[in-house]
Parts: C-alpha cells; sequence; structure tokens
C-alpha cells in the first residue's frame, strides 16, 4: 500500500472512532432491507464477521480502536515441527499497514486453553512499538494491571495468572475469533460492545453511511424521549414519523 492510501486510510480511521461498533455492524450487515446506510456485506446471523460474547474488552474506558489485522496462532510446543518464531511475529507487525489489531488464535486442548495467561505486559509492550493499537484474543491472558498503563486494548474471554509452555503455530493466516473470521489485512473495529470486521477497500464507504446512520439515529432517539403516544412511537420506529409535512426519519 503505497503512503497516500495509507494517509487516507488513517483519516478514516479517525473518523470511525467516532462511532461505537454496534454503528459499524449496521453499516456492515446487520440491517439489509436499508440499503440506504447498510452495505449488505455478511449474512447477518450465518455469517462470521463480528465477534460472539465470549471475548470481553478489557479496558472499556480506553475507547474505540482501530486498525489492520495481523494474526498469529499460538499452540503446544512441538519441538520436531516448530519453526516460527517471536522474530517473525515482530516482523509481521512491521511489516503490517498501521495501526495493527493482533488476532491471537489460542489452539490449545480446551483445558488447558482456560488456564492460559497466554500475553502479557512484556508482550504487549513489544507489540504496541510496533505499532499495535489492540490485541484480541479467543482465550485468556494476564498482566492487566500491567497493560492498563500501556494505552493498548484487550480483548479476552478472561484472564488467568499462570501459562505452560507454548509456541508459535502460524502468522497471518486466517482465523476465527469467538465467531470473527479474520483475514490478515482486514480492518477491525472494537470497543467495549465488541469487535467487528470488514475489508480495507470499503473503509470510506463505511465512515460516509455511519455518519448517515448516526443523525439518523440521534433524531429517532431525540423524538422517542419526547414522545409517549404508542401510535406517534411506532411512527418514529418505522420512520415515518411526520412534523409539518416533514419526514424527519426519510433518510
Ligand atoms: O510469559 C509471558 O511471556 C507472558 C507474559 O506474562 C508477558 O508477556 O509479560
Ligand atoms: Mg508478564
Amino acid at each position: 500500500m503505497d503512503e497516500k492510501n495509507r494517509m487516507e486510510d488513517t483519516k478514516y480511521f479517525e473518523e470511525l472512532k467516532k462511532y461505537d461498533s454496534p454503528t459499524i455492524t449496521n453499516v456492515i450487515a446487520t440491517y439489509p432491507e436499508k440499503p440506504e446506510f447498510c452495505l449488505g456485506l455478511y449474512d447477518p446471523w450465518e455469517d462470521s464477521w463480528y465477534t460472539n460474547e465470549e471475548t470481553k474488552c478489557m479496558y472499556p474506558e480506553l475507547g474505540r480502536q482501530i486498525g489492520y489485522a495481523v494474526t498469529v496462532t499460538f499452540g503446544l510446543p512441538d519441538k520436531e515441527n516448530d519453526h516460527i518464531t517471536f522474530k517473525d511475529l515482530y516482523q509481521a507487525l512491521a511489516d503490517s499497514p498501521k495501526p495493527t489489531i493482533l488476532c491471537i488464535k489460542q489452539d490449545f486442548p480446551e483445558r488447558l486453553k482456560k488456564k492460559n495467561g497466554l500475553a502479557g505486559g512484556n508482550m504487549m509492550t513489544a507489540f504496541k512499538s510496533l505499532g499495535c493499537v489492540g490485541v484480541i484474543s479467543d482465550g485468556p491472558s494476564r498482566d492487566v494491571d500491567e497493560v492498563r498503563n500501556l494505552g493498548i486494548q484487550y480483548m479476552l474471554t478472561g484472564v488467568t495468572a499462570g501459562h505452560g509452555p507454548f509456541a508459535i503455530k502460524a502468522i497471518n493466516t486466517t482465523v476465527n475469533i469467538c465467531d470473527m473470521e479474520v483475514n490478515p489485512g482486514e480492518i477491525i473495529h472494537m470497543d467495549e460492545n465488541g469487535a467487528v470486521k470488514f475489508p480495507a477497500k470499503y473503509l470510506a464507504e463505511v465512515a460516509r453511511r455511519s455518519q448517515i446512520l448516526n443523525q439518523y439515529e440521534s433524531r429517532k432517539q431525540q423524538l422517542f424521549a419526547v414522545n409517549n403516544d404508542p401510535d406517534v412511537m411506532y411512527e418514529i420506529k418505522k420512520g415515518t414519523y411526520q412534523e409539518k409535512g416533514k419526514w424527519y426519519m426519510d433518510i
């Protein structure tokens, strides 16, 4: 990606941080019957494009983060076959457009995965130095107190204090993180509601449509806040509410 495109993307990242991840999901796929704002990129129920309830945002106060996905898979060591090192992971982060969101797949037997405090203050400091603004994983990690001060987001299924030996199994392959299937280079937007992904080529459209939807929902909530007649409320919900002949909900 050339410098000009990267600058453009960064502009959209700042814009998309104005909106929460439910707004982004609404624009990506949740309302296919609303083409005014919804791109309809996925089947909202059946495709794997946002995280389920299993992964939780550790630092809601940090707000929204957005970046390019880099993926890594960890598993149990197998000395004969393991050849990928942390240097390869650092290099992948260094080579990716920035900022990055590192998606960590934990490919362990379930019993061990539940007690795998995989990443911590050392790893997260190194990742941050390489341009990473968030880590999302389908398992636990640790050092949440240390990492809090770094200003880098952690999305995890939980927290555990220890771990046993592990090894890197793959870098930049497609991974499934709590029902969000991520390809390297895709955009990930995340906050305390969860994470959602989409292909980078849609950045401008997602930003444009998020603004439309945000205005639409703000207006809808203003009207709901001052109306309590069920008939009127139903008109507001449908987007057919009229005031002085003007269709406020029509976008
Ligand atoms: O043992 C590890 O490498 C995980 C950890 O605590 C850290 O990164 O600080
Ligand atoms: Mg540590």
